[in-house]
């Protein structure tokens, strides 16, 4: 995944909320910040097994990452599992929760109801890891009064209320690139905090907007890169 554009509250990674309130600050690295999701979801598959402990090893195998990298990110967060006993999943899982802020549903809307629009908004997945799908835009009159997902996909020129009216804090781009940075520019004035944008496309947001990008092609040349160096095929 690729970000362009972050802002320094991103390159910053997140202040864990427990140390701050014992007066101490704790600033979790981005790199870090990254893998706490992968984390999440293998806690919320322990769980979901009946598992009420869990060791860093079993927890970094699910994880796909080695178990001093584990302890050393929980550590930012102030777990340190015990000896002998490990992590209680329940516990690690909300603590999780609380570094990245998902301890109350935020709210998304999608500008671009093409195919990735359609995908995204159709995607069950979003209100299990605590996001709710609230409202969708799109330029085509064609598109405009569809319903997708249960929603009524709005006019662009209704964005700044909807954002206002469903309360949403993120938005995601769906748009070709071309039009990405109107979208952006849009979404920044309707009062959003965050964007993901699937547009292969550099996004300028004001400091106090995060943004992260998903360049898909991007992540198919890195590993054509890699298949290339592995092969040792370097010349055209
Ligand atoms: N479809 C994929 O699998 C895929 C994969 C990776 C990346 N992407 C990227 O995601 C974006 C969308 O891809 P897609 O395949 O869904 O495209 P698409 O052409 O099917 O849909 C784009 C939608 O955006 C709408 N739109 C265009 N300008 C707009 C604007 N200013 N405001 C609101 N809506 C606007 C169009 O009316 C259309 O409905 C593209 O940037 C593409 O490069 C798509």
């Amino acid at each position: 995944m690729d970000t362009h554009r972050t802002t320094s509250r991103a390159r910053g990674g997140a202040t864990e909320p427990g140390t701050a309130r014992q007066g101490r600050t704790r600033t979790v690295p981005p790199s870090t910040v990254a893998r706490l999701p992968g984390y999440l979801r293998a806690l919320h598959a322990l769980a979901a097994e009946g598992a009420v402990l869990t060791s860093s090893d079993e927890l970094a195998a699910r994880a796909g990452v080695g178990s001093a990298q584990l302890r050393k990110d929980l550590s930012y967060l102030g777990s340190y599992g015990r000896r002998g006993v490990g992590y209680d999943v329940a516990h690690l899982a909300e603590q999780v929760e609380v570094v990245l802020g998902l301890t109350t549903q935020r709210r998304v809307v999608i500008v671009g109801i093409g195919n990735l629009g359609h995908a995204l908004a159709n995607y069950s997945g979003f209100a299990d890891r605590g996001f709710a799908v609230v409202g969708l835009v799109d330029a085509d009159p064609a598109v405009v009064g569809t319903t997708v997902a249960g929603l009524v996909v709005q006019p662009f020129d209704a964005l700044p209320g909807l954002v206002r009216a469903t309360g949403a804090s993120i938005g995601v781009i769906a748009t070709p690139a071309a039009g990405a940075q109107v979208v952006c520019d849009a979404l920044v004035e309707a009062g959003v905090a965050g964007i993901l944008t699937f547009a292969p496309a550099a996004l300028a947001v004001p400091p106090h907007v995060d943004v992260r990008a998903v360049d898909v092609a991007s992540e198919l040349q890195i590993l054509a890169f890699h298949d290339r160096r592995r092969t040792g095929t370097w010349e055209a």
